[in-house]
């Protein structure tokens, strides 16, 4: 009986996990956390570590707030203590999968960890990195675009993608399962969302069609229908949120600069520049229209989290939009039937990246802010609202 663990039981480890426990019968799964809001409702973590022949990662790798790299690198702090945690409790061989988005070439960084703290154990290191989407992460590990493997090219390593692909092909067609070098692997995920973030450039469109009477979503119909261009990703909107584009990219720049390629780190900067630029613009553009200032003004807001289908706040443009419109003296009456009070006001409170650390290792928020109301309606959100 294959047994698979599971550390961090967020976002991505939950589904994730539960999805392989439905379709592999004959393996056992557990998923362990370090918080413990999580782990009431999961299992135990060191045994279940002990025991796993896979141990997969996916905890979270937010941008790094203070030291080297502040800004922009991804901070591997969980990934370290888990890294630390599997070496200390392994009584047998393990595969270690890197289910979280890491920077290229983490991957050794952890085989010294892994080796130095127990080298009587034999560990195999695969990149296994997700593709799912939130508010529809089950669909998207039912049926995937692709599963994608990345592992050593010795004869060890070639095994253990054997037997991480053994798994997946209990539901995954195996025309869908890629494998590639460990390398290509980490880099492609971090590719993979770079190129999805480049919706900058529908957003960039947007302004343009804008100042000359022209309709983006028509524009970006007719740019669509080429057979070359999926039209599902061409949306303008205000920005895009989610906790992983901005680091993801904030990421490749600092490992193209690291690389000594300032060119390519500068083509990448400009997506989120043009990004924060939309987000900038949006909130300009509300306050021209109501005759240069919001001051004292009711503004409903309608969904606060990224995107519909999902609780997640982590970098929603709607915090950005939501200070700039506070900056200018509005009221915000705020309406997200996923979201709380308490994490909306923890997000307008916080500094940016803070937030994208689990909520419970976040500092408190501090007291909220005043011109905010959190409403459980839409009809009340927008009563009165100018
Ligand atoms: N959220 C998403 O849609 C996607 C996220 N990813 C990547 O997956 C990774 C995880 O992302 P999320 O699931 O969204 O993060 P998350 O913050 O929702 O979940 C991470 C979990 O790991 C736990 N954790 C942290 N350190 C730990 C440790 N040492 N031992 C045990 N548990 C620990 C945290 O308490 C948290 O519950 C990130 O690298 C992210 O970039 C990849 C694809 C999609
Ligand atoms: O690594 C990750 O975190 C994941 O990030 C995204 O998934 P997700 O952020 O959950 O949702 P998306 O539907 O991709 O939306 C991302 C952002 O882009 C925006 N977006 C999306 C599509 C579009 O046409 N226009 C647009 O502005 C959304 O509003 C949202 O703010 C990717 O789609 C996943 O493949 C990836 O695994």
């Amino acid at each position: 009986m294959v047994k698979i663990c599971c550390i961090g039981a967020g976002y991505v480890g939950g589904p994730t996990m539960a999805v392989i426990a439905l379709k592999c019968p004959s393996v056992e799964v557990a998923v362990v956390d370090i918080s413990v809001p999580c782990i009431t409702t999961w299992n135990n973590v060191e045994k279940h570590v002990c025991e796993a022949d896979i141990v997969f990662v996916s905890v979270n790798t937010p941008t790094k707030t203070r030291g080297l790299g502040a800004g922009k690198a991804a901070d591997l702090t969980y990934w370290e203590s888990a890294a630390r945690m599997i070496a200390d409790v392994s009584k047998s061989d393990k595969i270690m999968v890197e289910k979280s988005t890491v920077p290229v070439k983490t991957a050794e960084a952890i085989e010294r960890i892994l080796t130095h703290n127990n080298n009587r154990i034999n560990f195999q290191i695969l990149s296994n990195p997700e593709f799912l989407a939130e508010g529809t992460a089950i669909e998207d590990l039912f049926k995937p675009d692709r599963v994608l493997i990345g592992g050593r090219e010795t004869p060890g390593g070639q095994k253990a993608i054997q037997a991480l692909k053994d798994v997946y092909a209990q539901w995954v067609p195996e025309d869908c399962i890629i494998t590639t070098n460990l390398w290509s692997a980490e880099l492609s995920k971090l590719a993979a969302n770079a190129f999805l973030a480049q919706i900058s450039s529908v957003n960039a469109m947007s302004a343009l069609c804008e100042a000359n009477g022209a309709n983006v979503l028509e524009v970006s119909y007719v740019v669509g229908k080429d057979s070359m261009i999926r039209p599902k990703f061409l949306n303008a909107s205000v920005g895009f949120g989610d906790s992983c584009f901005q680091k993801d990219i904030l990421n490749l720049v600092y490992i193209c600069e690291c690389n000594g390629l300032p060119e390519v780190a500068e083509y990448w900067k400009h997506v989120i520049k043009i990004n924060d630029y939309q987000k900038i613009r949006f909130v300009n553009r509300v306050v021209a229209s109501m005759f240069n200032t919001v001051s004292g003004k009711k503004v409903a807001i309608l969904g606060f989290a990224f995107k519909k289908d999902t609780g997640d706040t982590r970098e929603t443009p709607k915090i950005d939009g939501c200070k700039g419109l506070l900056g200018d003296k509005a009221k915000l009456s705020i309406y997200d039937p996923q979201v709380n009070e308490d994490q909306i006001q923890r997000d307008l409170a916080m500094k940016k990246f803070d937030w994208a650390h689990p909520l419970h290792l976040q500092p408190m928020s501090p007291t909220g802010v005043k011109q905010v109301s959190v409403v459980w309606d839409a009809y009340t959100a927008t009563k009165d609202a100018q």
